[in-house]
């Protein structure tokens, strides 16, 4: 993507206009701006990353090191790559994510898991990571139990490495990460770590006292879904998450949902979102255009 291209439009989705949200796009090479990793120990790039999964492939695959060995005279001619291999190769590793940011308990991981199913893309929660670290590492299982307890967050450090073992275990290049950036410091992390910046940030927009419902009678046993847990989460998301939020509306990339709605509509706008239009525009590597994505969920409103 080259030129940054820029469109305005006023809209609201899924509801009413009684309130309206400036969408500002703009091409998603944007030079990063005010990264830091100085506190947080993560792999360079993306590509790091990817070009070791190839070779844990290669290990997975059973060849073994005499069955890659190349004899010296032709291994020259063996590690030239043609130029339009190179580009398609390159192509593949484009990374693609959307991020779903929201109070806790508005339906993102409800609705992700089946939106990603739908539209291909792999839906990480980073939360359910956490979730699954505290009972397999021993050494950082009980901090990281008691961090989600205390609706703190776990150092950006712990959760990127988690992370970015998942993209990369995946074997996929398209993301729904859900719950994730939580906060200024995890968004400038992951966005120095694998270069990139979201093709898009959902935002769950759900009021306090139906996300306290939602939650109270969510029974998958969660150590954070108690009353004392709850209102420490509502004051991280209100205090943290959304200035993250605030970030990306300023760059044009959010999209506000009204998640207050049943499951199938929420779901219904989530398609128009994310569906065969949009999913057309990442293939041809455009930017997707915002006024096009509204044009057809125009007939969704309620
Ligand atoms: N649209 C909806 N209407 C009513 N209940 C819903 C809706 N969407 C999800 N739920 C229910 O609300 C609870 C919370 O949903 P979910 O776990 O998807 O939220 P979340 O935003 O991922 O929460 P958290 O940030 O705490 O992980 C679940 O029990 C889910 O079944
Ligand atoms: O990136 C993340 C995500 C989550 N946490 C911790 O986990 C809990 C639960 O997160 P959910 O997104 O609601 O599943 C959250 O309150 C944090 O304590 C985190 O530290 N970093």
């Amino acid at each position: 993507m080259g030129d940054i291209k820029k469109e305005t439009t006023e809209m609201v989705i899924g509801k009413q206009a009684t309130e309206t949200v400036t969408v500002d796009k703009t091409a998603n090479e944007i030079v990063l701006e005010n990264l830091t990793t100085e506190s947080v120990s993560v792999k360079e790039t993306m590509d790091e990353i990817l070009s070791e999964k190839k070779t844990e492939e290669n290990v997975e695959e059973g060849e073994t090191k005499d069955a890659v060995t190349v004899p010296e005279e032709t291994a020259k001619d063996a590690v030239t790559v043609p130029e339009e291999t190179a580009k398609e190769t390159n192509k593949e590793k484009k990374l693609v994510v959307v991020f779903v940011l929201g109070g806790p308990g508005g339906g993102k991981s409800t609705q992700c898991a089946k939106i990603a199913q739908e539209v291909g893309y792999t839906h990480l929660s980073s939360g359910d990571l956490l979730r699954q670290t505290i009972k397999s590492d021993l050494e950082n299982g009980p901090m990281i139990e008691a961090m989600i307890r205390e609706g703190k967050s776990v150092p950006p450090g712990i959760t990127m490495e988690i992370l970015q073992k998942a993209m990369v275990k995946s074997g996929n290049d398209k993301f729904i990460l859900d719950g994730f950036p939580r906060d200024e410091e995890i968004r400038k992390a992951f966005e120095a770590a694998t270069k990139t910046e979201p093709e898009l940030v959902l935002f769950f927009d759900c009021s306090e006292e139906e996300r306290e419902r939602r939650i109270l009678s969510r029974e998958q046993g969660r150590v954070d879904d108690n009353a004392e847990s709850l209102r420490k989460r509502f004051r991280y998301f209100q205090e943290h998450t959304l200035p993250v939020v605030e970030y990306y509306r300023a760059r044009g990339l959010v999209l506000q949902i009204d998640a207050g709605r049943s499951e199938k509509d929420v779901f219904e706008t989530l398609k128009s979102i994310l569906g065969p239009s949009t999913a057309r525009l990442v293939e041809e590597e455009q930017e997707p255009n915002i006024a096009e994505i509204e044009r057809e969920i125009s007939g969704l409103r309620v």
